[in-house]
């Protein structure tokens, strides 16, 4: 790259932010920031924001507004407080590439805005495709927007389609780990706690997708994050369990060539690569060794006892806001099982009987999904209640 790439950086405080932050200062040849965006953690984004020195933060929790200004005011960095400022900021001219590394839903709107104002995306919150992948593919389309995925599965098919964009895919393999229950039963399901949940054999990550990784919610919201980010049909995308996350995903084109991206699990090099893209900057990230790997193993799904996988390829294959009302009601149900409200098999009873209930919309447009989700989070709501 001979110019920097201007960067705002949404959730700079979370994990995927975090390390985003650690592949930027590797690079002060590439990269600047010019925005960081938190939801509560004050202390940290002051000390990300003493350091990188951005144009502009974003806190979202108003009660930190003044603990934030006090600190940045002094140094020239302007603050701002609330969801909606992350909206407008996402669209200032200093901004080249968006980094959405936000959870869930709230993860939409900015995007939205990002790419309405022709701003690359570099797109982590998986959770905007899910809910709106149609709408978001078709804006970026019309705007000739770039969204270059951070996600590790669908960062290692976009690097195994480097120099094969004209090439058909056959199909795409979505590896993933199995989670912490792997090869567990019902019954064992039963009885887990948030602690053990929140273990995942090999991936550190925020709280609610280790949680999705746990029920295989993950994979899901994944099959539904490919199908738009490469223009696939849900009968092109398998998923094999892959306990070591090596493999990150695979491509088999139309020869039967199967082509795999590989490394070890760390999320700075799919960042790095979305960031960088088309450039593979240098890196000190550990390296993969066979040796080390001596078995590499593959196993199918459990869809019966991991019931949520099943429930996202339902939603796909119904179409309209069927992802939406899904991942609505995830997200309200992994809150309450991460507050001990519910137990672990009650996530996907709580998804699949919003998925029944809530109001069915063929063609949605951005006002749809906003009600949807208003109307999947009240039903899940609901529903806790009455099991509690
Ligand atoms: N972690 C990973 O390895 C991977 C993550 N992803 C995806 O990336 C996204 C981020 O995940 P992860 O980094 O693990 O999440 P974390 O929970 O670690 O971080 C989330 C970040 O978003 C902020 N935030 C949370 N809620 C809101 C909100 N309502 N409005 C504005 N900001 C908010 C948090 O602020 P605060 O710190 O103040 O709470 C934090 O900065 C998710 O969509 C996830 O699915 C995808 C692949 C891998
Ligand atoms: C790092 C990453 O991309 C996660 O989404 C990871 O894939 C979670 O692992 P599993 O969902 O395969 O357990
Ligand atoms: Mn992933």
């Amino acid at each position: 790259m001979n110019q920097k790439r201007h960067v705002a950086i949404l959730g700079s405080t979370g994990s995927i932010g975090t390390q985003a932050v650690e592949v930027i200062k590797a690079h002060p040849d590439q990269f600047r920031v010019e925005v960081l965006t938190t939801n509560n953690n004050a202390e940290l984004l002051i000390q990300q924001a003493t350091e990188l020195k951005p144009n502009v933060v974003v806190i979202c929790n108003e009660d930190y507004y003044n603990r934030v200004f006090s600190a940045l005011d002094p140094l020239g960095i302007k603050v701002y407080a609330g969801i909606k400022a992350i909206a407008s900021v996402v669209q200032m001219d200093a901004v080249d590439i968006v980094l959405t590394a936000m959870v869930g839903y709230a993860g939409l709107l900015p995007t939205i805005k990002a790419i309405e104002a022709g701003k690359a995306i570099a797109l982590a919150n998986k959770e905007t495709l899910v809910v709106a992948g149609e709408l978001i593919t078709q804006l970026a389309a019309q705007k000739g927007v770039n969204i270059y995925p951070v996600d590790s599965e669908h960062s290692a098919i976009f690097q195994c389609l480097v120099g094969e964009f004209h090439n058909p895919i056959e199909k795409i393999i979505l590896t993933a780990s199995g989670g912490p229950f792997r090869g567990k039963s019902r019954d064992f399901l039963a009885t887990v706690t948030k602690a053990q949940a929140l273990k995942h054999p090999n991936w550190t990550m925020g709280a609610k997708i280790t949680i999705d990784s746990a029920t295989l919610m993950n994979k899901g919201l994944e099959v539904i994050e490919a199908k738009w980010l490469f223009g696939l049909r849900s009968n092109q995308i398998d998923v094999v369990v892959h306990p070591q996350s090596i493999i990150h995903s695979l491509v088999q084109f139309e020869d039967g060539s199967l082509k795999a991206q590989m490394g070890l699990p760390d999320m700075r090099l799919p960042i790095q690569f979305a960031l960088g893209y088309p450039n593979r900057l240098k890196s000190d990230f550990p390296r993969f060794n066979f040796i080390d790997y001596p078995l590499l193993t593959f196993e199918q799904p459990d869809l019966e006892t991991f019931r949520n996988l099943q429930l996202a390829f339902d939603a796909l294959g119904r179409g309209g806001n069927a992802p939406c009302i899904i991942n609505a009601a995830n997200e309200v149900a992994v809150d309450a099982f991460l507050h001990d409200r519910i137990g672990f098999l009650e996530i996907s009873d709580i998804i699949e009987s919003c998925l029944g209930k809530a109001t069915f919309v063929q063609s949605p447009v951005y006002d749809d999904y906003v009600s949807t989700d208003a109307e999947a989070r009240r039903l899940a709501t609901e529903r806790i209640k009455s099991l509690v």
